[in-house]
């Protein structure tokens, strides 16, 4: 797309109906196990309006006291995550273009007004693998931008079954989701987007 920086990638309609099933089926059984909990920003505590899990041997955590973290264990439950599904490793073997496999799956739950600021994904050692973004359920409005919070920002929608790739010079971009469409999938029955992210954390 033109206007990004090199390495960011949209492949829209990358998953077919069918595998946007089987998708949110084994995310169904991740939830069953990890459930979804409230995460909090470093320093104030002020809850995001997403919900999260994870799986895969990390996850990405958030709380007030420590802040942003990879962490093997779930915060509320105590327990490892859940298994990285073959259905994910296979996404990945196909777009990331890094022959390591992904150690976190991050699973965010955005209900139909809920959003997430502008941002970096930094929290990972490994900046040589990029972040891969799979998008299932309601339409969102995604922004991103440059190396630097005021850089000039783009924005498209993104649809159910729509992959975004952050690698390259674009691995470190702003970016966030502005806001959701409602009743724009049938794919969730109680509406809502999830959004899950692939990541390698250690070199
Ligand atoms: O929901 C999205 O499309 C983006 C999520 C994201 O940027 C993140 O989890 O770091
Ligand atoms: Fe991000």
């Amino acid at each position: 797309m033109s206007g990004l920086l090199n390495g960011i990638r949209h492949l829209p309609g990358y998953l077919d109906r069918t595998r946007q099933e089987a998708l949110v089926e084994v995310i169904r059984a991740v939830v069953a196990e990890a459930p979804l909990y409230v995460p909090a920003m470093p320093g104030t505590g002020k809850p995001m309006s997403v919900r999260m899990t994870n799986c895969g041997p990390l996850g990405w955590v958030t709380d007030k006291e420590r802040g942003y973290r990879y962490q093997p264990t779930h915060p509320a439950t105590g327990g490892p995550w859940p298994e990285m599904p073959k259905l994910l490793l296979d996404i990945w073997n196909d777009v990331s273009g890094y022959e390591k496999p992904p150690e976190a799956c991050l699973v965010n739950f955005y209900s139909d007004d809920a959003r997430m600021g502008l941002h970096q994904d930094k929290d990972e050692q490994d900046l040589e693998a990029p972040v891969v973004s799979i998008s299932l359920g309601n339409s969102c409005l995604f922004r991103v931008g440059g190396l630097n919070r005021n850089d000039r920002t783009l924005s498209f929608k993104l649809a159910s079954g729509d992959l975004v790739v952050l690698g390259g010079e674009g691995r470190l971009c702003f970016h966030g989701v502005d806001r959701i469409y409602p009743a724009t999938s049938t794919l969730l029955k109680n509406g809502g987007r999830i959004n899950l992210t692939l990541r390698r954390v250690r070199p």
